[in-house]
């Protein structure tokens, strides 16, 4: 285990039954239909690429990327759309993969913005849920697991950009992130400030 790493909180071998487990749940539910995988980078790379070999469907595959948390591991509370996807998807079904939903913010944000878009239909599946700390709601389609409010790091989710390529999800020693200026459990009073 990484020395930065308190606890492996879902190691490799659950990560890929539950992917196997989605994809075939996602198979069955869009046979015959136009299904458009839609990556959040970067976080969500190394699930969706596991999720889409785990789907028996024709398919696309298309990414945004979308940030909010930059070196910190709270929420800056201001959603930026660094790229945008590719083309317009009025006929098309699109699932959005994410790795996580904290806050909330992120899926918000891309919801309110790709239903304008006016796609066939529009889904989440996200690997993780925190859902002890939402500040927006989101109904999420597909998930993985739901996991405490600890952050996280491996498998995509970084801290400051590291620790994507672990192979399993841990969480973070607190003493890595000792210098992250922002309190811990900052969401609520986040929300209220706004
Ligand atoms: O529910 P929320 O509180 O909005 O948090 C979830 C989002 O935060 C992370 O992205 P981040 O902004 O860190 O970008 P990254 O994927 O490039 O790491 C993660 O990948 C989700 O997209
Ligand atoms: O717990 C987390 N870890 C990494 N990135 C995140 N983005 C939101 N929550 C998290």
């Amino acid at each position: 285990m990484h020395q930065d790493i308190e606890e492996i909180l879902i190691s490799e071998d659950q990560l890929q039954a539950k992917i196997k487990h989605l994809g075939e749940q996602i198979t069955q539910d869009y046979d015959g239909k136009n299904l458009l995988l839609l990556g959040t980078l970067k976080g969500a790379v190394p699930f969706i690429a596991d999720l889409a070999r785990a789907i028996h469907l024709p398919l696309e595959l298309d990414y945004m990327a979308v940030a909010s948390y930059g070196n910190s591991t709270q929420s800056s509370g201001i959603v930026r759309i660094v790229k945008d996807m590719e083309g317009p998807i009025e006929q098309k079904h699109v699932l959005i993969i994410e790795d996580i939903i904290d806050s909330g913010r992120t899926l918000h944000y891309l919801t309110d913005l790709l239903r304008r878009r006016n796609p066939l239909s529009l889904k989440v599946c996200s690997l993780l849920n925190k859902e002890h700390t939402r500040v927006q709601n989101v109904p999420v389609d597909y998930y993985g697991f739901t996991i405490p409010d600890k952050f996280v790091v491996g498998y995509g989710l970084d801290y400051a950009q590291l620790y994507r390529n672990l192979p399993y999800i841990g969480i973070l020693k607190p003493s890595v992130y000792a210098d992250d200026s922002k309190p811990q459990n900052q969401h609520q009073s986040m929300a209220e400030n706004q």
